[in-house]
């Protein structure tokens, strides 16, 4: 009897990347469909290893990019998740929320979406200017421009008034701090999946303090911090999850706009306003295995792009006309996000 068809998913990630995603448990359920995960060394040419069936990456620099166009150049079929050209748009955190505004989501829905309102600091000199931060509302939250991986990415400063923006270092994003009820939706994305789950934001700030208080206070990664206190569980479980409709067409209408297949956003929704979401944040290949059931999700991702792939290039119908096989397929059977 013919063994069926096995493939091999190349992956490029940094050791903390490779240490979460990477577990035994992904691997089984990958190679039960007949699908292995191979490391890539990015210490070693690309070109020199696989071959693969797919190239899974998440790793930054020039280098590596150029290594991923060499490949592609040589493996004109083999598909990339994801493009860097594409990926390129999330390490600026403004390129990363035009994305956002370039959405184009159908009437229908009594909820809204945009951004906050927010500007970009080049130089220390603007943060005292009060033409470039003149318009803002505070408190407001600064980030550092650039999201490229590193903890100093992360590093955000939550000020209270403007003599607070004087000891920050651009280049950064200065963005108005929303009132959301100390809860952050976030949204993963795998192909045609969405997924949203309900987790820890800053605290509102009390009316009475706005405009009051001095100074400014830094933080790193809240999401991803594990809180104690069990009244705060119990505000997570209370908060309303956004409607999936509209959760499902922000997700769908983002894919396409960046042309990315994983990615998370992160959604708050305005105290104030009831049916209006922000969107803060856009993450190339999140934390996945912190999403539910991530082994089953991906699983079924890689066996989609692998299939259709191949079914395209043996010139089979694959009853999927896209570019990357999975969008039809994801817009059918798209479940709605369960936060
Ligand atoms: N405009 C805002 N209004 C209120 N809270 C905000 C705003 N922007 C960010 N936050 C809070 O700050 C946190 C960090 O911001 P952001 O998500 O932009 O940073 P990040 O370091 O890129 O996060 P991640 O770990 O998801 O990559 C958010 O999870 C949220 O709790
Ligand atoms: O290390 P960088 O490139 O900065 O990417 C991070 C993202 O910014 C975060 O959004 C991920 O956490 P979440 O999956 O909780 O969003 C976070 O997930 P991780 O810490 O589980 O890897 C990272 O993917
Ligand atoms: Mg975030
Ligand atoms: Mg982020």
């Amino acid at each position: 009897m013919a063994e069926s068809r096995r493939f091999t998913i190349g992956y490029a990630l940094a050791p903390k990347k490779k240490n979460s995603f990477i577990q035994p448990s992904l691997i089984d359920l990958s190679k039960g469909r007949g699908i292995d995960l191979v490391p890539i060394d990015p210490s070693l040419p690309l070109l020199d290893q696989g071959p693969f069936d797919c190239v899974l990456h998440k790793l930054y620099g020039d280098d590596w990019e150029r290594q991923l166009r060499d490949f592609s150049a040589r493996n004109p079929g083999v598909p990339v998740l994801d493009r860097p050209s594409a990926i390129e748009r999330l390490h600026n955190r403004i390129s990363m929320l035009q994305a956002v505004s370039e959405l184009e989501i159908p009437p229908g829905s009594p909820d809204t979406f945009g951004i906050p309102s927010q500007v970009v600091v080049y130089d220390s000199a603007a943060l005292s200017d009060s033409r470039a931060v003149g318009a803002l509302r505070f408190p407001v939250i600064a980030k550092p421009l650039v999201a490229d991986g590193s903890a100093k990415s992360h590093k955000m400063s939550l000020v209270y008034h403007r003599a607070g923006l004087l000891k920050l270092k651009p280049p950064l994003v200065l963005q108005e701090f929303v009132n959301h009820g100390g809860v952050i939706f976030k949204v993963y994305v795998v192909g045609g999946h969405v997924r949203c789950v309900k987790r820890k934001s800053l605290p509102d700030v009390p009316e009475e303090k706005l405009g009051s208080t001095e100074g400014s206070m830094t933080f790193s990664q809240v999401s991803n911090l594990t809180h104690r206190e069990e009244r705060y569980y119990e505000q997570l479980e209370d908060a309303e999850p956004p409607p999936p409709r509209f959760v499902t067409d922000i997700a769908v209408g983002l894919r396409r706009v960046m042309g990315l297949h994983l990615f998370n956003f992160d959604m708050i929704r305005d105290v104030k306003a009831g049916n209006h979401y922000f969107v803060i944040d856009i993450n190339y290949f999140p934390g996945y295995a912190k999403m539910p059931n991530y082994e089953a999700v991906l699983t079924d991702f890689f066996w989609d792009v692998l299939t259709k792939n191949e079914a395209a290039a043996t010139g089979r119908e694959s009853g999927d006309d896209d570019d990357d096989g999975d969008e039809k397929k994801g817009e059918e059977t798209q479940q709605p996000p369960q936060c």
